[in-house]
């Protein structure tokens, strides 16, 4: 379990990147989700030990990973979000290189290591061509190879799927969900998909502050009856935006779809909508606008 108790992080240029973060994360795959900026990153590097919060306190199991960084390294697997290692080296050579740094000394072991890794995230067939060459799908799965060497129990995965095709993205969330049964595997994203269909816990973070927590199913059903979606003329918009509380819109047919917020029935041709994780994420966002329009729109 991962443990962390009122992380903040306040960069020197007195931007507050993480306030007050409490967070208690299981084995299996979590789930962060939040929009560009809201601190995700800089939690990622946290608890990867890259950075040291301004203050709070994080531990994993009985380890206390500000003070032991050096443990906690061993233990660690860490693709962050630009992992711009794509040289002209193979992808076996690269790999047995990482797996050196690892710690991973004799030179049988390493093979093991590194002919296993190659198999597990379906690179086999290409390991002897250059990462340089690589599509972003198969680059990612190398990333995930290289966080995979020594077998760590924490694993940090920090927006894997931006810029993957579906078809890469899919292969890629099921190697992660494979590796994620007996370890702690952390995934960072702005995309709701990625938690909805793989996590069973999530956090929603924004503005470094996190502002939902559970298990998506149990989020969802607790979102039930105060989401209301109808379709309507995309020169109706404006007008909707003045008089609801509009939390998403999306085109259809040349009409506009658009899910809004109340607590009780609006009316006015509304019915209850079934938006899932995603109106769950957008009316977590709404409401912080709400509340704080000034720090919103800075
Ligand atoms: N080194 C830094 N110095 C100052 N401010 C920073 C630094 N790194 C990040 N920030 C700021 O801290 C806040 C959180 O950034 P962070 O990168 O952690 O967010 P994120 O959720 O990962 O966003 P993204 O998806 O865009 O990477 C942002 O306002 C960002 O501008």
């Amino acid at each position: 379990m991962l443990e962390l108790q009122n992380v903040t992080h306040i960069y020197p240029n007195g931007t507050r990147a993480l306030d007050d973060v409490t967070l208690s994360i299981p084995k299996g795959m979590y789930g962060l989700l939040g929009p560009n900026g809201a601190g995700k990153s800089t939690l990622m590097r946290t608890v990867a030990t890259l950075q040291t919060p301004s203050s709070g306190s994080i531990t994993f199991g009985d380890l206390d990973i500000l003070q032991e960084a050096e443990e906690l390294r061993k233990r660690l697997g860490y693709l962050p979000q630009d992992f711009g290692v794509y040289p002209r080296v193979s992808a076996y050579d690269m790999l047995d290189h990482m797996a050196v740094l690892k710690g991973v000394g004799s030179s049988k072991e390493r093979k093991e290591t590194v002919e296993t890794l190659l198999e597990q995230v379906n690179l086999w067939d290409v390991r002897k061509k250059a990462i340089a060459g690589f599509s972003g799908g198969m680059r990612q799965r190398f990333g995930i190879a290289q966080a995979l060497i020594g077998n760590p129990d924490l694993i940090i995965v920090d927006e894997p799927t931006a810029g993957l095709d579906p078809e890469e993205r899919n292969r890629f969330l099921n190697l992660l969900a494979e590796i994620g049964e007996n370890v702690v595997v952390i995934l960072s994203t702005h995309i709701v998909e990625d938690v909805a269909d793989l996590c069973p816990r999530m956090a929603v973070i924004v503005e470094g502050s996190i502002k939902l927590e559970g298990a998506p199913k149990d989020l969802i059903d607790k979102s039930r009856g105060t989401i209301w979606g109808k379709t309507i003329p995309r020169g109706e918009l404006e007008a909707h935006r003045e008089k609801y509380e509009v939390i998403s819109t999306r085109l259809f047919a040349g009409n506009t779809i658009v899910h809004i917020m109340s607590d009780k029935d609006p009316g006015d041709d509304f019915k209850p909508a079934d938006g899932g994780l995603e109106d769950v994420y957008f009316s977590t966002l709404a409401s912080t606008r709400r509340s704080a329009p000034a720090a919103a729109a800075a």
